[in-house]
């Protein structure tokens, strides 16, 4: 399935964050957001799951409806303070295919015990997830991603804070998903660990600043071009420069 982001904006209280942002997220690969802070990045993925309204244009999915997105915040947005296991939460990917009353099918649970032991905590099912590490709750998200078996799965700074050894196994998952042929598109600031697993890229400072293969786009000519325009951006602006200059052509 293929992700097409056309001509979007997205702003906040009616100031753009993101604007004309147009291309496709190849299918079945996996693509890298990147850019610096404040660039749009977390927008353009809140925005494709629907928790943002664009003030113009669109975002198709490619006849995949939201349900099927698998998406992960970054962390700092996630509550793990909940008296919950590590096993109901892996559960909790398998949400769709659940009866009315929220049974739990037999393939499910033996699909987030798989779950779990791929990440390497099958041995951590009954733990509550309070009880675990950064890098074992990112895990245990890994693996609830693994249940929702989504066509297409959203990851927001899914290494921030975790250690290389989780990361390097976090990172094999996601070359299984391309495997698998699942669409991944994932915000990320570490650039080796970009060229390394992601083949596509999309720098993006507001605006696109280049999309496509991964080497092509993180030239150093490009990322002083994404720095400068956040640092030029004014936070405050009521409308986009491109709207801006397209009226005033219109005007006679
Ligand atoms: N809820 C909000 N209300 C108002 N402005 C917001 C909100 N969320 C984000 N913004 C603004 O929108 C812009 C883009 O933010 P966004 O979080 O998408 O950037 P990002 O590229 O993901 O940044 P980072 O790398 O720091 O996570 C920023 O200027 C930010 O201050």
């Amino acid at each position: 399935m293929s992700v097409r982001l056309s001509n979007l904006t997205v702003s906040y209280r009616r100031h753009p964050a993101v604007h004309h942002v147009s291309g496709e997220f190849a299918a079945g690969q996996a693509t890298a957001i990147v850019g610096p802070n404040g660039a749009g990045k977390s927008t353009i993925l809140k925005t494709m799951i629907g928790a943002l309204r664009p003030d113009a244009g669109r975002v198709e999915l490619g006849g995949v409806s939201r349900q099927h997105i698998a998406y992960l915040p970054q962390a700092a947005q996630i509550d793990r303070s909940l008296p919950v296991s590590v096993l109901d939460t892996v559960l909790t990917g398998a949400w769709r295919h659940m009866g009315a009353f929220g049974a739990a099918r037999a393939q499910d649970w033996q699909a987030a015990q798989d779950a779990l032991a791929a990440v390497g905590l099958g041995e951590f099912a009954q733990r509550p997830v309070s009880a675990l590490s950064a890098g074992q709750f990112q895990r245990v998200l890994f693996a609830r991603i693994m249940v929702q078996d989504a066509p297409l799965i959203l990851l927001d700074e899914p290494f921030t804070a975790i250690d290389a050894r989780t990361t390097h196994d976090l990172l094999a998952l996601v070359r299984r998903w391309q495997a698998e042929q699942r669409t991944v598109i994932a915000v990320l600031h570490d650039f080796a660990q970009v060229r390394e697993y992601f083949p596509h890229t999309l720098l993006l400072s507001r605006e696109v600043v280049a999309w496509g293969p991964t080497a092509e786009v993180l030239t150093e000519a490009n990322l002083q071009r994404a720095s400068a325009n956040v640092a030029h951006w004014h936070e405050q602006a009521p409308v986009c420069r491109v709207d801006d200059a397209a009226a005033q052509e219109a005007q006679p």
